[in-house]
């Protein structure tokens, strides 16, 4: 590599060095990225065999090449100079097999090392409850997924073997150098001062800008990601100020162009004192090596070597200048990443989960009290992008619940806005875990099942009926993805979506939801219906839309829903008075208690809050 070239590359390795600075690494960090670099040892120590056999071969050329040139002068014989030009060949010939071994090493090594860090925090991620998905920023975590997982990984492809491969060939070429001249070794060591100085120095001030650019960048793809998405767009046309919106990402953009422009001035100016540099300790070795040969103290040969060894000098010396910055950001890197692993997931499944009943479901709550968790028990400050987490937490909301839903029967929850409805309904599907109590599905304690038998006997209707970006079939067969056509255009009879779903442009197979075909509110919850219809659940329960539908909509969506419950155990957030009066059992829940109980008619004869509410809430329904 000449010595320009290498001088870039510690430049771009100084530039990438993002988050290192002055950061104090968590206790333990080095010592569990060892552990975990341990399962590629295998390959780590074929690496670092080759860095050994490269680094010898690269101080192998320049002793060839001296020896031809004191061949020469000793005006010795032409067989001697063959055989040097072919041994310098066949040192070239194996150095380039083994650059394309190293490569492929290292490459495997680094895209193995990418692999496994993001499964694990993909499937980790996963396990994680709803709660922490709603505190941390997806933009945060998915960088973390992508970055931070690209960070670590050269921690152990690029630094851990790199810094051993530069330190093995800067020895060698040292100790080559001294045997051959110590006198000029010396002398190339005291320019050293030169070189060391300002890439320090540059590496410390672009580790900086590198970092704040990193910062202005991620913010601009926040301000994206949130204004740019259909509801952050439609806020921003409704109530917000694009003008003010465009300014400040300006700044942000331009704070980007500023840094950019310094960070290329300082690289070139760095990389051209470098240059210059080895350009001076060049003419030193010329200089002096050549007095030196005059006087009889150096063979000709001798100078050419030390002047190429002095190629191989600076480049792993300016890396190795650089090595504890680059080792920080790498390890940065690990800690944020393993900060997602330790995170342990609330909601946990039973190792020896036990086996639901055959047949209709009770469900049942017994003596249910439920705080929301507090920040700190799900989420990370650096996930939410907040110094640090929010204390609070922990308000009980639900005060001892006693609630039995016999099997096959429906139950309609109901009561003032912040009650408790909601929370009642992310119990029973374990979204979250009572703080203390039970709840009971064909007697067993939710806790106790397995997360496959819980998501195939409770299916919940949500009311914002969300649609991954995909056809309207994978959307149906979400949790039956057996269904066959016949199957899935039954549902969507049973639905009341036939004629929708046939004036697709593809039908089934036609892409809705996020960046999709649009369907109408009542479409949407028409879709979830279908989608519970095809998984069959047999406890069913049912956030009702509280959005006024239009008369069709609504008759359609009732009837639907008149079916879909049939024969199932279900539990409703009733805002239709239709659905209450249907109701086997009305339950008026109000800050987290239930304060009556009964069916329509017995309670609206006691005159109490749930007929104020009859009166209030449902007087416009049907
Ligand atoms: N994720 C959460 N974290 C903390 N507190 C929450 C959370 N979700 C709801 N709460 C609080 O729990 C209480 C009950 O809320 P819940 O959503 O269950 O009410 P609701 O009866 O369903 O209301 P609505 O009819 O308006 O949907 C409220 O005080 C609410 O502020």
């Amino acid at each position: 590599m000449s010595m320009e070239r290498a001088a870039m590359a510690s430049m771009r390795r100084m530039s990438h060095s993002g988050q290192a600075g002055t950061t104090t690494l968590a206790p333990g960090t080095v010592r569990r990225t060892l552990a975990f670099a341990d399962r590629y040892r295998t390959t780590l120590a074929g690496f670092l065999l080759l860095s050994v056999v490269t680094a010898v071969l690269g101080v192998a050329s320049p002793v060839l090449a001296g020896d031809v040139v004191d061949a020469i002068t000793a005006g010795g014989e032409a067989a001697l100079i063959v055989r040097l030009a072919l041994l310098i060949a066949a040192v070239a010939l194996v150095d380039a097999v083994l650059q394309v071994v190293t490569k492929w090493t290292s490459a495997s090594l680094g895209e193995q090392v990418i692999y496994d860090l993001r499964t694990r925090v993909f499937d980790h991620v996963q396990t994680m409850p709803v709660a922490f998905f709603q505190r941390a920023r997806t933009g945060a975590l998915v960088s973390r997924l992508n970055n931070d997982v690209i960070g670590a990984q050269s921690a152990i492809s690029r630094t851990l073997s790199g810094v051993v491969a530069n330190l093995v060939s800067l020895l060698l070429t040292l100790a080559v150098m001294l045997a051959t001249s110590w006198q000029i070794t010396l002398l190339a060591l005291v320019l050293l001062p030169l070189f060391l100085v300002p890439a320090r120095w540059v590496g410390g001030t672009l580790a900086a800008l590198s970092r704040e650019r990193a910062g202005h960048n991620a913010a601009m793809g926040d301000q994206m990601t949130e204004r740019f998405s259909a509801p952050g767009a439609t806020l921003v046309k409704l109530w917000g100020r694009p003008a003010e919106e465009s300014a400040e990402f300006a700044r942000r953009a331009d704070r980007v162009r500023r840094a950019g422009v310094t960070i290329s001035v300082r690289q070139s100016v760095f990389t051209t004192l470098l240059t210059l540099v080895s350009a001076l300790a060049l003419a030193a070795v010329y200089g002096v090596g050549g007095l030196q040969a005059l006087a009889g103290g150096l063979d000709a040969g001798d100078v050419v070597t030390m002047a190429l060894l002095l190629t191989r000098l600076y480049a792993p010396l300016t890396s190795l200048a650089n090595a504890r910055v680059e080792i920080m950001t790498a390890l940065v890197s690990f800690e944020r990443v393993f900060e997602v692993l330790d995170l342990r997931p609330l909601i946990r499944e039973p190792e020896q989960p036990t086996a639901l009943p055959a047949g209709p479901l009770e469900v049942r709550l017994e003596a249910v009290r439920f705080a929301y968790p507090s920040a700190k028990e799900v989420s990370l400050a650096s996930l939410e992008e907040v110094a640090v987490l929010d204390e609070r937490g922990g308000v009980e909301v639900l005060h001892g619940l006693d609630v039995t839903v016999p099997a096959g029967s429906t139950v309609a929850l109901v009561g003032s806005s912040g009650a408790g409805k909601s929370t009642i309904a992310h119990l029973l599907t374990r979204l979250y875990d009572v703080t203390s109590g039970a709840v009971r599905i064909g007697g067993v304690d939710v806790r106790q099942l397995s997360f496959g038998d819980l998501q195939r006997a409770v299916g919940m209707v949500t009311q914002d009926g969300h649609l991954f970006h995909d056809t309207v079939r994978a959307n149906l067969t979400l949790a039956a993805p057996d269904a066959d056509d016949a199957q899935i255009w039954d549902a969507i009879d049973r639905a009341r979506l036939r004629p929708v779903i046939e004036a697709l442009p593809d039908g089934l197979d036609t892409v809705v939801g996020e960046r999709g075909y649009r369907l109408s509110g009542g479409e949407r919850q028409r879709m979830t219906i279908a989608r519970m219809l095809l998984a069959s659940p047999r406890v069913v329960v049912l956030d009702e839309a509280t959005a006024a539908l239009d008369s069709t909509n609504e008759r359609a969506i009732q009837e639907a829903l008149s079916e879909a419950l049939a024969g199932r155990t279900a539990v409703v957030i009733a805002h239709r008075l239709s659905t209450v009066r249907e109701a086997d059992q009305i339950l008026v829940v109000e800050d987290g208690r239930i304060v009556e109980r009964g069916t329509h008619a017995e309670l609206l004869a006691c005159q109490g809050r749930y007929a104020q509410l009859h009166r209030t809430q449902f007087a416009t329904g049907t």
